[in-house]
């Protein structure tokens, strides 16, 4: 017996879903950032440094497992990672406030 398949759904359709995904990831962007405003304070409060290298590679290191596990390409997610942790490193160091900084592309992971 032949199984018909389902009707694709229209693209339309398939956009908005794409859509409410990305909403989906720049509100937890978000939530990312109101961590990281926490964190800093705390950093401040404690005089430590606000570039981790250890903490920046167990993150990069844990997204890549995740994501091999999903079927994610290693280089996207590394991408995405390193874009939260390079946005999370301008929150923390303003240029103007902090002097020099590392461009945003490069993680003082530095992998
Ligand atoms: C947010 C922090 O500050 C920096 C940013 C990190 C991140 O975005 O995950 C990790 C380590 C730090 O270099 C932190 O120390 O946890």
């Amino acid at each position: 017996m032949k199984v018909r398949q389902s009707a694709p759904l229209p693209l339309a359709m398939l956009r908005a879903l794409v859509d409410a995904l990305d909403d989906g990831l720049i509100t937890l962007l978000a939530a990312r950032r109101m961590l990281v405003g926490a964190i800093a304070v705390v950093k401040a409060e404690a005089h430590i440094a606000t570039c981790d290298p250890a903490r920046e590679c167990y993150v990069h290191n844990r997204a890549l497992r995740l994501a091999r596990r999903l079927g994610v390409p290693a280089t996207t997610a590394r991408a995405v990672i390193e874009a939260a942790i390079a946005d999370a490193r301008g929150q923390q160091n303003p240029p103007l406030a902090a002097g020099p900084e590392r461009p945003a592309s490069q993680t003082c992971c530095d992998r």
